[in-house]
């Protein structure tokens, strides 16, 4: 494994101390640790932070295979509350190993579910230094495959779902180019269900204007007349780019790589890097990041925003995170100016020089591909590097930005400059700003100008268009008849995802719903909406928080490609002829909805109840022991809510309250959680897998049932691995359970 023009090219750019350069290599050829997050709600991650710990730790600790000590997994030191581990033994080990087979096993089923997410360390990075609480309106521009999403939807819920307040008010928008990547990016995102959550299909470097519709008042004051831009508090920006910092994971790129790459993407990083910087609030803060180790797709971006956008600047992050090892941002680099890696050129003029003549206009690089003159007073040191060899990982850079100048602090000196024009005022020349005032246009309550793009500047147009205000986005969305989404004159008729529908509240089937379900009056019925052509009613109703319908309410769907917004709640079953429609809560989408069913209407079972579920599809009501027999034979047939006590037992420790939908038949009942749901949480309870589908596959495979119950899969098939991941329907799967009429 070697490559003599990435020798070459980094050796030159001296990323690297001469005395490391063969340790650096060294790990570059070592094969990656396995490295995966906790991930889903706190409750499910804690849990399954102390089976590891409890469970797995000890039984893999002082394991000897062929003579070699194998060593536990252990946690990742830098990344927060514990909740993300590493291993690093052979696939050999992991077959052939019972004891790893057992916990590979487990690591599967965790995964399938979704509540173990396969990552690389540092690909966790970046989210954790954007700080994303839970009211911030957040954009991840390259969000495709979305292990970076998962992780700012879990800081969004940080609160989690427990009670209707703790369901974030603020949003969080995934955006990527690849419509088959973006679909890729609803499947793994659904694991984590939002109503806070909208995925977009845009070109992130040319991402539109979108619209806040005005709101009138905040019970005290007007806070706003007119409609404003949506501006971001967050913004991740994980732009595409060479990947060789994946090397040891990607090992094809050995091979393949070569310097001119990352000339070919540094225009496009950063033209996303400067749309994100119009799009951000006051005291927003943008991650810039990549998996390259080229200077040119991270400082020479980097650089270049700062001086085309002088309000900002780089933030000093050492303090954050101390346990992880860092290397600071280069200053200087020097680009390659073709395939055989010629580094020799020390300005873009001296390489324009050396050219004929008719041939300079033909050049591709740009100035920003190097140095600029001010690299020593940009604070690229704030950058950060992260290298294989340092701790095991793969290689990163990170940077992160806020504007230096408070943005209303700005406005307000641009204004008494204007009005103090005269040079006689009296204002030292030194207090006047020296920034470029035309990037600053983009404050909130007015619509963007700044940006050269049809695309972004038609968006606005939209806005003010006969057709669009006779659509009526801003009228009063929550009384009479269903609302229909923003969709303007200037549709985007290629786009083919269905519209998104609120219902109105009073709409007959969602009344229905709300009555048979027993949901609160704060359940947000106003905040239900469907996707059908016509925007009936018909099969499932999804849930948004406030904030995103009046992002879909404000803007056209179609121009800003939404792919999916919300999380599907619940589910309509047409009921024979003369029988009413039956609605049931999805598994998915119980910890949205929980908030809004009393106690009263949620059964309580134990431990014995929950393991005959698991054993069997439709146990009879008659077959469960007192009082939850009573208690569900007193019920009617359809969708129902049990609570499962924290209790321990002989076998295993329930350590919180598990809240699972039931379905009633006739006599029987059946728990509404997809198969591998069910397996996975038999596998974490009792540490087999006891369901029936787990005893029909063995019987199929004639296979004899291994201890832990399943086939264990090898490493490489567990499903969420960075790379590909099949995208599967919309990641929307209705079929959480077999419903026994
Ligand atoms: C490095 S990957 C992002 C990885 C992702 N953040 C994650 O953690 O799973 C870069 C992504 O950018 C997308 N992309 C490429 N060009 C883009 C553009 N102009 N606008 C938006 N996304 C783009 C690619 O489809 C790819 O999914």
């Amino acid at each position: 494994m070697d490559n003599e023009r990435f020798r070459a090219y980094y050796k030159a750019q001296k990323i690297i101390p001469d005395d490391e350069w063969g340790s650096f290599m060294d790990a570059l050829r070592r094969p990656l640790p396995t490295t995966f997050r906790l991930t889903g709600s706190r409750e499910i991650a804690h849990t399954l932070g102390v089976t590891i710990q409890k469970i797995y730790v000890p039984l893999l600790d002082n394991l000897v295979f062929e003579g070699e000590t194998i060593p536990p997994p252990t946690r990742i030191p830098w990344y927060p509350d514990e909740l993300a581990w590493q291993f690093n033994v052979s696939k050999k080990v992991l077959r052939k190993s019972p004891e790893f087979k057992k916990f590979h096993s487990f690591l599967v089923h965790e995964t399938e579910v979704g509540n173990i997410s396969r990552q690389e360390a540092v690909s966790m990075l970046p989210p954790l230094f954007m700080d994303v609480q839970p009211h911030h309106k957040v954009i991840d521009m390259c969000a495709a495959p979305g292990s970076k999403t998962a992780q700012l939807l879990e800081a969004l819920h940080a609160n989690d779902t427990a009670t209707s307040t703790s369901i974030p008010s603020g949003l969080l928008i995934a955006n990527d180019t690849d419509s088959r990547r973006s679909h890729l990016l609803i499947h793994q995102s659904a694991r984590l269900p939002s109503p806070a959550f909208m995925v977009t299909n845009l070109d992130a470097s040319i991402y539109p204007v979108l619209k806040l519709p005005a709101s009138h008042n905040d019970n005290r004051r007007v806070v706003k007349k007119t409609p404003s831009q949506l501006l971001f508090d967050r913004i991740l920006c994980d732009v595409p780019c060479s990947g060789d910092g994946t090397l040891r994971k990607n090992l094809g790129i050995w091979k393949r790589w070569q310097p001119m790459d990352g000339n070919g993407l540094h225009g496009l990083q950063g033209r996303i890097l400067q749309r994100a910087m119009r799009m951000l609030a006051t005291d927003g803060r943008i991650v810039y990041s990549t998996c390259s180790l080229n200077p040119v797709e991270n400082e020479a971006v980097v650089a270049a925003a700062l001086n085309l956008n002088p309000e900002f600047e780089l933030v000093d992050v050492s303090e954050q995170l101390p346990q992880l090892i860092r290397r600071p941002g280069l200053t200087t680099w020097s680009p390659t100016v073709d395939r055989a890696v010629n580094t020799s050129f020390n300005s873009y003029d001296a390489y324009i020089q050396s050219l004929p003549e008719d041939k300079r206009s033909d050049v591709k690089l740009m100035e920003t591909h190097w140095p600029p003159g001010n690299a020593e007073t940009l604070h690229l040191e704030r950058c950060m590097r992260i290298y294989p060899h340092l701790q095991d990982t793969g290689g990163f850079f990170v940077a992160v930005f806020e504007r230096k100048i408070k943005y209303r602090t700005v406005l307000y000196i641009r204004k008494r400059t204007a009005e103090d024009a005269d040079p006689s005022n009296g204002i030292p020349e030194a207090k006047k700003l020296k920034v470029d005032t035309d990037t600053l246009m983009e404050e909130p309550g007015h619509e963007c100008t700044a940006t050269p793009n049809v695309d972004t500047v038609m968006m606005d147009a939209d806005a003010s268009t006969p057709e669009d205000k006779g659509k009526s986005t801003e009228r009063s969305p929550d009384v009479g008849s269903t609302v229909v989404c923003g969709q303007s004159a200037l549709a985007d008729p290629s786009f083919k995802e269905m519209p998104f529908t609120f219902l109105a509240p009073d709409d007959s089937a969602l009344l229905a719903c709300v009555k048979q379900l027993n949901l609160t009056t704060s359940f947000p019925s106003s905040n239900v909406l469907v996707r059908n052509p016509a925007g009936e009613p018909v099969r499932s109703f999804y849930l948004t928080n406030s904030l995103v319908k009046s992002v879909i309410q404000a803007n056209d769907y179609t121009r800003m490609r939404l792919m999916a917004s919300g999380t599907k709640v619940i589910t309509k079953q047409e009921a024979a002829r003369g029988m009413d429609a039956q609605f049931r809560v999805l598994g998915e989408g119980l910890p949205v909805v929980l908030p809004y069913i009393t106690s009263d209407v949620i059964m309580c079972a134990d431990f014995g109840t929950l393991k005959a579920l698991l054993q069997n599809y439709y146990p009879l009501c008659a077959s469960f022991g007192e009082p939850f027999r009573s208690e569900i034979e007193a019920r009617g047939p359809g969708s129902h809510i049990v609570r499962f006590l924290a209790e321990t037992s002989m076998d295993t420790t329930l350590s919180r309250d598990l809240v699972l939908p039931l379905w009633k038949s006739n006599v029987s009942i059946s728990l509404m959680i997809d198969k591998k749901a069910k397996s996975a949480l038999s596998l974490r309870l009792f540490g087999e897998d006891l369901t029936v589908a787990a005893r029909e596959q063995s019987k199929k495979k004639g296979l004899a049932v291994l201890s832990t119950g399943v086939e264990v899969l090898a490493v490489g098939e567990t499903r969420d691995s960075e790379d590909d991941r099949e995208a599967e329907n919309d990641g929307h799967s209705d079929d959480d359970g077999e419903v026994q009429e």
